[in-house]
């Protein structure tokens, strides 16, 4: 992806390089894992110059690539064009073209994760599965490599095993399914499998409640499916609650039935009723209270479930806590400390920002043997319309803490736009630090960085508000909300009489002493 390089240090030659790599070399770092989190690591350590393995099962380029960020924010992009196309035309859309626009969106993006731009960048590749036999030792179980000098696949289904320093544990995650009765039976897809449906289903239940819910929701929603949403929680626990009703009123409006604080008891195939024939395809969930909802496809998206078992960690010593994430401290080092990890493996928010950013820390920590610690300052987006863009602090939480708050209905572009449902809310600190906010509204995610630059880099509203934002943009909400608080300042008490004294001053100082004539 174009933004991933963007995370790797400068090259420093901290490593003799190695034309060609035979089985008995002892590598600098193993990589487990060819998503984000394992390129971009994989990228980083090259770049030191470290003679660098990457081993990936299946594809390079991870979920983000092929079933996560890329595809689903392409039929989000799909479904908002058909929704206008709708409206303004009534064409329903075509489901074989949104497919294939999301196919030519992978393969345009594809390259640039691909086994040849890893070894381009003087990575080597494997195939095969990778996991710990002994301390600084792995096997590689149907190896197949690319850049390995005649060794690995050469022999049919045998093991390979390679000799490393450090390794970098990156294999991901994979969607949690409940044990749901009925579920396995009747049958259902997550977002590892919903990408291989071929038609539209009329109609959807979305299992979940979290940003993979609220996405694929409204995206097939726009599409013209008929969805119901079941979350046990309510909609995107983590946000803003202002935010959150925004986003279920505009699913809502988009034909989502939400039902929230409810779960499936069981789900079976529905029969037509009369002779008791199963009817083709069709799936009926009764919820823990009473409902009951027919349905051609069940998504699950319930979370996500770490990558860990059977990767021989234990014997290792690398600790992972009760839910499997393999556990690092700040500086991405596992319990073990020639291991490190990255990416969704880890308890830290599955993003591919942070994959991406955290392995390039944890190979250069490996590397280096720095202990450069990973920021806290994590931005996340969730896409539905509107979008949800939040940083740090989300409330007022804490003494002296306040909030800033500016309604899209008072930032112009917004009203050119028909577009005003939305906000911009700072949560500010002690002499007016800005510790983060939620940004609501069409591109929010756009205004993100400078929100987040603002929060890493401890900035005050003065600082913002002091910036010239060219107009009419979405960012003026941000902007204004930063000006509000600033000027606001200006109003309290304290400030008025300081100021006032000033301002005296300062006339005093232009008429002169009292003593001294006037000119006049
Ligand atoms: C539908 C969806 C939408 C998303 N949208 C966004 C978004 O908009 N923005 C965002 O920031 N994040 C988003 N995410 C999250 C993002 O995709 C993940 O956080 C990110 O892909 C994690 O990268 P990773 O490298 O840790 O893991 P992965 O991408 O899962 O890569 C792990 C790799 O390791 C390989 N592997 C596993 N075990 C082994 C082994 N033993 N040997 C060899 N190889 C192995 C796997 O085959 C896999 O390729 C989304 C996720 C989903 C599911
Ligand atoms: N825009 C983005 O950055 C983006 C988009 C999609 C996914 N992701 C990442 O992928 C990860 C997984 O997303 P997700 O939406 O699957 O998970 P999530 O953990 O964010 O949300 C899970 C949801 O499922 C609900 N749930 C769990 N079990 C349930 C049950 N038995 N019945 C009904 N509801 C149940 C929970 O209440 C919650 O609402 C997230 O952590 C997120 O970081 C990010």
């Amino acid at each position: 992806m174009v933004h991933r390089p963007g995370y790797v240090l400068a090259p420093v030659l901290a490593f003799p390089l190695l034309k060609e790599l035979t089985v008995d070399d002892l590598i600098d770092l193993l990589v487990i894992g060819g998503g984000t989190a394992g390129i971009v690591g994989a990228k980083t350590a090259a770049r030191l110059g470290a003679r660098t393995v990457l081993v990936e099962q299946h594809r390079t380029g991870g979920d983000c690539l092929w079933t996560g960020c890329v595809p689903s924010k392409t039929i989000l992009s799909a479904a908002a064009r058909a929704a206008m196309i709708r409206e303004a035309a009534g064409i329903e859309p075509d489901f074989d073209k949104v497919r294939e626009r999301i196919s030519a969106t992978i393969t345009t993006i594809e390259p640039a994760d691909s086994p040849a731009a890893l070894e381009q960048a003087g990575v080597t590749v494997m195939h095969g599965t990778a996991r710990f036999v002994a301390p600084g030792l792995a096997e590689i179980s149907d190896a197949a490599a690319a850049g390995m000098a005649g060794t690995a696949g050469s022999i049919d289904g045998a093991a390979q095993r390679i000799r490393f320093r450090q390794a970098l544990v990156v294999t991901g995650s994979f969607p949690s399914v409940p044990e749901i009765p009925g579920l396995e039976d009747t049958g259902y897809v997550t977002s590892d499998t919903i990408w291989d449906l071929t038609e539209l289903p009329p109609r959807l239940v979305v299992i979940g409640g979290g940003p993979i819910a609220c996405e694929l929701g409204q995206a097939f929603a726009r599409l013209g499916s008929e969805v119901t949403l079941l979350a046990r929680s309510g909609l995107l626990p983590r946000e803003d609650p202002e935010a959150v009703a925004l986003v279920q009123a505009s699913l809502e409006r988009d034909g989502v039935e939400v039902l929230l604080h409810d779960q499936p008891a069981r789900v079976h195939a529905a029969t037509d009723g009369r002779d008791g024939t199963v009817s083709a395809g069709v799936k009926v969930v009764t919820t823990a209270a009473g409902r009951r909802l027919e349905a051609e496809v069940v998504l699950i998206a319930t979370g996500r479930t770490p990558r860990t078992k059977g990767l021989g960690l234990q014997r290792l010593g690398v600790e992972c806590d009760d839910a499997g994430h393999v556990v690092v401290d700040a500086t991405m080092r596992s319990s073990n400390h020639s291991i490190f990890a990255a990416g969704d493996v880890t308890a830290h928010p599955k993003f591919t920002h942070l994959a991406g950013v955290h392995a390039s820390t944890a190979a250069s920590n490996a590397l280096l043997g720095l202990r450069r610690r990973v920021s806290s300052t994590i931005p996340r987006i969730t896409y539905t319309s509107p979008e949800v863009a939040a940083v740090g602090h989300t409330a007022a939480t804490g003494p002296g803490v306040r909030t800033s708050t500016v309604s899209l209905e008072h930032t112009d572009r917004a009203l050119t736009e028909d577009a005003a449902e939305g906000f911009a809310r700072l949560v500010i600190g002690r002499r007016g630090r800005i510790l983060g906010g939620t940004l609501v509204g069409p591109r929010a995610g756009e205004s993100l960085g400078e929100l987040s630059l603002a929060v890493a880099n401890k900035l005050t509203t003065r600082q913002l508000a002091g910036v010239t934002h060219a107009y009419p943009t979405y960012n003026d909400a941000l902007w204004n909300a930063a000006v509000a608080h600033a000027s606001g300042g200006l109003d309290s008490p304290a400030v008025k009489t300081a100021t006032g004294a000033l301002a005296g001053l300062v006339r005093r100082r232009r008429r002169g002493p009292k003593s001294q004539p006037s000119d006049r």
